[in-house]
């Protein structure tokens, strides 16, 4: 279980700068990088890592507090800046750490970000959102720091930028006080986009919708085991409920399986509306996030109530989104316009999936990445074949 020699150097040096780990050793894994396993039998509730809060980098952290931002920089770009500053720095503090990450190259490889373009266009539509709004949030990122430190080249703020998105946690500074001044806002005023912390060793834990605790407290990071592991199996850190099109554009992997996986139908259903059913939905708060899960019940509310605007008399979608009818009666009609639509976005998956296997494999489309993107289709086709089945039964 040797994981090589930069790995073992890294675990010293995690050793000596706070980090208790027990019982579990990083691992080299097929088509994930690296990962935790456990290296003896562990019992339920066992602590298995902890990073003291010191050991964290954050904005808070002086060697970041003291490098010069514009007040608008967010904290993803500060970390990514900072990353970047140090990283052809031998002599930089953790670079033990920075010796253990994904290079440039494996990223180009799994993040759809870096796919080409004729990939990127066969994205499934959620994918597709995802990667939009990931792009538009680095442009702005390099944007600001551009101005600021533009020794840093595009090149390099894309990879660290990459690594504080695919490395970070959850951290709402527990150990300082609510109005500290250190704080990038007051703590009330703190939105999830603030609360960035990179976080040694415990990034090494790849994700599963089912996994160990992760939790933080003023002394720092803990993960715990959530149930008993035999020696050799690897343990997984939930990164959060995350769709495959989530974890594919921000991760670059999809699992096979996946408990919270489901499918947007907002562009199957916003493009059937008129403008006045968009005021009224707007009103009502049921505009958008229309979503098909693969098990029972299919699909959301949002969806029973959107659907019950297009297809009933108005008074009865209002009673409906009033609480005073369930809708039972009109389920049958809900239902079969529903499958109306998946219908035809299968046939559309399908030519799609079809488009997918006729790419011939180049520099511009890699096997792994044509695998990747094909898997999801086939997961989405299952999704809307679920949705079908379930609705005409
Ligand atoms: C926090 S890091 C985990 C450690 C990482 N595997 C490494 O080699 O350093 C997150 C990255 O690990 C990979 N990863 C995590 N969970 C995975 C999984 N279940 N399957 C495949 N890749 C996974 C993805 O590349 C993701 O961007």
């Amino acid at each position: 279980m040797d994981p090589g020699e930069v790995h073992t150097r890294f675990i010293d040096w995690a050793r000596s700068n706070g980090i208790s780990i027990d019982g579990i050793a990083p691992a080299k894994f097929k088509d994930r990088g690296m990962g935790i396993v456990a290296a003896k039998d562990i019992k339920k509730g066992d602590r298995l890592v902890h990073v003291r809060n010191t050991s964290l980098i954050t904005v808070t952290q002086p060697q970041v507090q003291i490098l010069n931002f514009p007040s608008n920089t967010t904290i993803h770009a500060r970390l990514a800046a900072y990353q970047a500053l140090n990283y052809e720095d031998r002599t930089c503090p953790h670079r033990p750490w920075q010796d253990v990450w994904p290079s440039q190259e494996e990223f180009e490889e799994i993040l759809p970000l870096h796919w080409s373009k004729k990939l990127q266009d066969l994205l499934p539509h959620a994918a597709s959102v995802f990667l939009t709004n990931q792009r538009s949030n680095l442009e702005r990122d390099y944007t600001s720091i551009h101005a600021i430190y533009p020794k840093i080249s595009r090149d390099l703020f894309t990879y660290t930028w990459l690594i504080v998105n695919t490395r970070t946690f959850y951290w709402d500074y527990p150990d300082l006080p609510s109005a500290h001044p250190r704080l990038p806002k007051k703590r009330p005023q703190l939105k999830a986009d603030d609360c960035y912390a990179m976080c040694p060793f415990m990034d090494y834990f790849n994700h599963s919708d089912k996994g160990c605790d992760s939790k933080a407290d003023g002394k720092g990071y803990s993960v715990t085991a959530d149930r008993a592991y035999k020696a050799g199996e690897e343990v997984y850190v939930p990164y959060g409920s995350h769709t495959n099109d989530f974890l594919l554009v921000e991760y670059g992997f999809i699992l096979d399986t996946n408990g919270c996986d489901s499918l947007p139908l907002d562009h199957l259903i916003l493009s059937q509306l008129s403008s006045e059913q968009v005021e009224v939905l707007k009103e009502d708060g049921f505009y958008g996030s229309y979503t098909l899960s693969p098990t029972p019940p299919n699909i959301c509310h949002r969806t029973q109530a959107v659907v019950r605007l297009l297809t009933l008399p108005l008074r009865r979608y209002s009673a409906f989104v009033g609480g005073t009818d369930e809708g039972a009666g009109d389920q049958g009609k809900v239902n079969e316009y529903v499958i109306g639509l998946l219908v035809k976005y299968e046939r559309q998956i399908m030519e799609i999936i079809e488009e997918g296997e006729g790419l011939e494999v180049s520099s511009e489309v890699k096997s792994g990445q044509k695998d990747t993107l094909l898997r999801r289709w086939k997961q989405v086709r299952s999704i809307v074949k679920a949705g079908i089945n379930a609705l005409s039964n």
